[in-house]
């Protein structure tokens, strides 16, 4: 990918996250600022990857081509304010991260800035297994959206959509999910200790399945999910009983009022913020 200056504004979980991947695949460590109020995620960007570091947003904005908008949605009208007021933010992309703030709606926040690229990545990216969803409006160009895509696909796999809206099916389906899939072998964990074992090996049997299990879907992409179920339920057997009762307890219907309760959410928050 191409080595423009990038800065992050907010140095939380999400850009380390991003930064550590583009580190690892050799992106300049020169050419990356981060930026954040309080000192101690700051140091360690900087002792784990010699980033540049700064407490001053409009200093790590001032000589980036990009700047990835990564603090909660709550505080960028705020963050993004105060820098327009502070420096010219001509000519560069900008990149969210914020779940539920609308392009048209960080464009107002950025003094009229409009070459904006709005993603929606997952906690996984920590790993480089993340899932990130991009959505740029018509006319940021073709030069600017692959940086945003070499940029994700740096922490895992990327995927466009062609309407805005459906970033918030990302976050249902992507962004929110890895804490469905944790709620889901919290309540494994508790029933295995529950039948005698201790937390550790409770914690063991069900996250080494959950591994196996997730790698079977990735590596059978022939294979409906479906199928792979199918290929566990022995007749007559003990998953069907499972399952059944899965099924008989409405699982489609709590995971469907799930995902659409994570898009009724940010729809809300693209009103209030
Ligand atoms: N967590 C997730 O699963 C996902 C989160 N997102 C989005 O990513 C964004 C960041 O989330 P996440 O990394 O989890 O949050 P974090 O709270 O970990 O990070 C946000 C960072 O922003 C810093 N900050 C606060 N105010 C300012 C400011 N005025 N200028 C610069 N930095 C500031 C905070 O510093 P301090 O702690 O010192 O106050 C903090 O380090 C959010 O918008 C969220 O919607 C998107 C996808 C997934
Ligand atoms: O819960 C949230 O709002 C953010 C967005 C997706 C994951 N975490």
């Amino acid at each position: 990918m191409q080595h423009r200056h990038i800065a992050f504004i907010g140095a939380g979980n999400m850009s380390r996250s991003i930064i550590s991947g583009m580190c690892n695949s050799g992106y300049p460590a020169d050419k990356i600022t981060a930026s954040n109020p309080s000192m101690p995620k700051l140091s360690a960007l900087k002792s784990d990857f010699s980033i540049q570091i700064t407490q001053q947003n409009e200093q790590a904005v001032q000589d980036a081509d990009v700047i990835v908008l990564a603090v909660k949605p709550q505080l960028m009208e705020q963050m993004c304010s105060t820098l327009n007021d502070n420096v010219s933010l001509n000519g560069k992309l900008f990149i969210s991260i914020a779940a539920g703030i609308e392009t048209s709606r960080l464009s107002e926040m950025l003094g009229g800035q409009t070459n904006i690229v709005r993603t929606m990545p997952n906690t996984p990216s920590s790993l480089g297994k993340g899932m990130t969803g991009l959505f740029a409006p018509a006319h940021v160009s073709q030069a600017d959206k692959e940086y945003a895509g070499d940029l994700m696909a740096q922490v895992g796999e990327v995927a466009w959509v062609e309407k805005e809206s459906m970033i918030n099916g990302v976050i249902a389906a992507a962004g929110s999910s890895p804490a469905y899939f944790y709620a889901f072998l919290e309540a494994m964990q508790k029933e295995a200790e529950s039948q005698g074992f201790d937390h550790q090996t409770a914690r063991l049997l069900v996250q080494q399945a959950m591994l196996g299990a997730a790698e079977m879907v990735c590596h059978n992409p022939q294979l409906e999910i479906s199928e792979l179920r199918a290929q566990v339920t022995s007749k007559g057997g003990t998953t069907a009983k499972a399952v059944e009762h899965f099924q008989n307890n409405g699982i489609d219907t709590l995971v469907s009022g799930a995902m659409q309760a994570a898009v009724t959410r940010a729809e809300e928050m693209a009103k209030l913020f």
